[in-house]
């Protein structure tokens, strides 16, 4: 279980989460949600350490971490899929993914479960991440943060901007990494369809704070139409 209570997080003196109280089961998915700028990204960050600042408590299985650097989260099991990827285009396939594991301090090798999820990247291991489709890339950005040896994955908007086809892969293998491997998943999402097939619980946030939070059969079409519509 990763739990936030009462999380403040800062850009400077910019303070972009405000009091964040938020639970995400051990086990399950919890779908963020809310309109662009609201704060779902920060919070992934917060979580990792990645901001400039931030107060309250943030604890995985009852660990408090909240003061620990960013590299210790990791090591702790926390793995990101970070918008828009971040994928090295230099690097090769093979280096993009074993980052992860560097990340997390442990044997740099490819994960098991990669060549069953992926065939294609282990079939062009050698060629550099540049020259990847959008949708392959994503995937790419998963085999890193499996790299890690997560027990948390933390997923921001991972269907963005890829062709509709692979949408429909990518969403699969965010739902067989948590009901086949048992990971829990943060996952930011504006696909509400997507959100209520796959995750057990919500937070909906508005001006970086949860207004809304619960089991996802709880989320209404009109907290959806109230906190998401433009
Ligand atoms: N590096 C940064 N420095 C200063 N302010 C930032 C930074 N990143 C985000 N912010 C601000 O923090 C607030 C929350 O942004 P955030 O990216 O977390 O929202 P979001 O809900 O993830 O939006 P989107 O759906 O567009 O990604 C916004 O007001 C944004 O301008």
């Amino acid at each position: 279980m990763l739990s936030l209570s009462n999380v403040d997080s800062f850009y400077g003196r910019s303070q972009a989460l405000h009091d964040m109280t938020v639970t995400a089961p051990k086990g399950e998915i919890l779908a963020i949600l809310g309109r662009n700028g609201v704060g779902k990204t920060t919070l992934l960050r917060t979580i990792l350490g990645l901001t400039d600042r931030s107060e309250g408590v943030i604890s995985l299985d009852g660990e408090e971490i909240s003061a620990r650097p960013t590299h210790e989260r990791a090591r702790a099991g926390i793995a990101y899929v970070p918008q828009g990827r971040m994928i090295i285009p230099d690097f090769t396939i093979r280096d993009n993914i074993l980052m992860g594991g560097f990340a997390a301090g442990g044997p740099r090798r490819i994960p098991d479960i990669v060549p069953e999820l992926f065939p294609y990247l282990m079939d062009n291991l050698d060629r550099p991440g540049g020259v990847l489709s959008g949708g392959q890339q994503q995937q790419l950005a998963i085999a890193r943060a499996l790299a890690c040896k997560p027990a948390v994955l933390l997923m921001d908007e991972p269907t963005e901007g890829i062709q509709p086809n692979i949408v429909e892969q990518i969403e699969e293998i965010i739902i067989r990494l948590n009901r086949e491997l048992g990971l829990t998943i943060l996952l930011v999402e504006q696909n509400v369809t997507f959100a209520r097939r796959a995750a057990g619980s919500f937070v909906m946030v508005e001006h970086g704070t949860a207004v809304e939070t619960g089991r996802i059969d709880l989320l209404s079409d009109d907290m959806v139409a109230k906190h998401m519509a433009i």
